[in-house]
Order: C-alpha cells, then sequence, then structure tokens
C-alpha cells in the first residue's frame, strides 16, 4: 500500500518538529512531531478536540503555530510559504467555498489562482467533475449543493494542480456510500503514483482499510504513530484507539448519569 515517492521528492512529504499552539493559555497541541513518508496514506485519528484541525492547519499554513517547524516535500512551510503551499493541495474541514460560483466555475477560478495553463484547467476540470459524479451539478451554484456533493468539489478543487501532497481534514464525511468509495479510488489511484494522502477521520474501519500509516492523538499529542501494523499492534485499531484514548463508555458506567432512561417515575 506504500509506494515510493517520485525522482526528486525528499522521503518525507510532512516532516513537523515540536509543533506547538496554545489558545487561552491551554494548549490545543502540545509540542508535536510527525514524520509522514513520501507515498503514504496517512491517517490522523484521535477523538473530539484532540488537536487534529488545529494541527493541520498549521502544517497546510492557515494557523500560524507559536513554535515548531513544519516542512512539506523539504520547503518549510512557514519560512517559503510559496514553495510549500505550491506542493500542497487542501480540503479543510467546513469547506468556505465561493457560493455563487457554479461547480465548473470554481474549478476555472481554482485553476487559475494556481496558475495552471486554461485549456489544462479544463481538461482537468471535466474529468474530475465527470469521476466525480459532478458533471450533471456542474452548471449549478455551489450554494445549492448537498453537504456530500460540497466534499467532493472541494475534493476536485484540492486535486486540480496535481499537489505531491493532500491534507483532508473528514472527507468522508456525509458523503454518500457510492461516492465515499469513488472518492477512495480517486485516492488510491493518487497514492498509487507515489503522491501522499494525510487525512483526518473518526471512523477506525475507513482508516485501517485505507491507510498506511496512522497518528493516534489525544489531548494535544501524539500518543501512538507509525505504521498502520505497528499502532494496531495485532488488535483492530477501534481496540487500540480506545486502550490509548480511553472509553468513555466506561466513564458512564461509574454511576454519572444515572438518571438518564429511568422515565417510569
Ligand atoms: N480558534 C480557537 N480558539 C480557541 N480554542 C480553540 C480554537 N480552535 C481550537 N480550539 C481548541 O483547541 C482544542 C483542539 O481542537 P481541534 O479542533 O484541533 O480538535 P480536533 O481533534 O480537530 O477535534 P474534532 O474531532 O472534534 O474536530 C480544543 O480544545 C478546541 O476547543
Amino acid at each position: 500500500m506504500h509506494h515510493p515517492p517520485p525522482d526528486g521528492m525528499p522521503l518525507a512529504a510532512v516532516d513537523v518538529r515540536q509543533l506547538r499552539k496554545e489558545f487561552d493559555s491551554k494548549a490545543a497541541v502540545d509540542g508535536i512531531d510527525l514524520t509522514v513518508p513520501a507515498g503514504s496514506f496517512y491517517g490522523l485519528v484521535g477523538p473530539n478536540g484532540a488537536g487534529k484541525t488545529t494541527s493541520l492547519s498549521m502544517i497546510t499554513g492557515l494557523l500560524r503555530p507559536d513554535s515548531g517547524t513544519v516542512t512539506v516535500a523539504g520547503h518549510d512551510v512557514w519560512r517559503d510559504p510559496y514553495e510549500a503551499k505550491h506542493r500542497i493541495g487542501i480540503l479543510p474541514d467546513g469547506l468556505r467555498l465561493f457560493e455563487r460560483l457554479n461547480g465548473r466555475e470554481l474549478l476555472r477560478y481554482t485553476g487559475r489562482l494556481r496558475q495552471l495553463p486554461a485549456h489544462q484547467t479544463e481538461e482537468r476540470a471535466e474529468e474530475l467533475l465527470e469521476v466525480l459524479g459532478l458533471t450533471e451539478a456542474a452548471g449549478k451554484m455551489v450554494v445549492d449543493y448537498s453537504t456530500g456533493m460540497r466534499k467532493k468539489i472541494g475534493l476536485a478543487a484540492a486535486l486540480l494542480h496535481n499537489p505531491p501532497v493532500l491534507f483532508l481534514d473528514e472527507p468522508f464525511e456525509s458523503v454518500d456510500p457510492v461516492s465515499a468509495e469513488t472518492i477512495r479510488e480517486v485516492l488510491r489511484q493518487y497514492t498509487g503514483t507515489g503522491s501522499t494522502v494525510i487525512f483526518s477521520s473518526h471512523v477506525m474501519e475507513l482508516v485501517s482499510a485505507l491507510c498506511s500509516h496512522v497518528a493516534v492523538m489525544a489531548a494535544g499529542r501524539v500518543v501512538a504513530d507509525g505504521t498502520l501494523d505497528e499502532v494496531r499492534a495485532g488488535r483492530t485499531l477501534g481496540e487500540r484507539f480506545m486502550e490509548l484514548v480511553g472509553s468513555p463508555a466506561s466513564k458512564a458506567k461509574g454511576g454519572s448519569l444515572a438518571w438518564l432512561g429511568s422515565s417510569s417515575g
């Protein structure tokens, strides 16, 4: 599942050292280190509030870290943002799109931002729309898209300039099973040529099925990382996840919420 990087690409697609961010004097990301090998399909998992989105925002140059360094394809994201961002595609969580453009116009606009030749944008946009099942909706304004369609047009925009590294925050959320399989297929093809995908998810089965590497975050720290098999340590990823971050169900058994469900009185 792990493919070698293309020529000229450093072995680490993403290298994160001692990355840290505080909000209101509390560490949301508490000095994390991550090495994402080029060509890997890398899953970032962790409970709500673990710091995944904050980390991805800093890694992709959207949120300034308090300290630490990030390099993408050998370029420092904060010192050399132009070179680094050129090599990054992003599908952020809660994606904000230009609502009054239609799907096709959004891709044209993205192509111009990415400085692609117009004919290349046209060709790639039509292919992406087709593969993602959006051709029919291409003339419809994005404001009228469903949540799943927004994810898909966001993915098309992120892939348009064929970046070596793609970041996806919850790419499968609200996506129907058929579209999810399509997205998986597109991403497999993409990593199959040595490109790298880093994505966050809450769905352990999905991460297990797709990822070559995984990092588990909890309370702003990386509590386990490595190949899927190293992190699983002989169990399912779901079992290992519960072990690493603690199951809230066991807390509920302790007596709190005792009133819940006893509606007979
Ligand atoms: N802009 C902000 N201002 C203040 N606190 C923030 C801000 N963004 C994130 N936080 C806090 O940082 C911590 C990490 O949040 P983050 O969104 O990175 O977690 P997450 O792992 O992505 O969670 P989820 O799985 O729920 O999306 C949380 O405690 C959150 O409340």
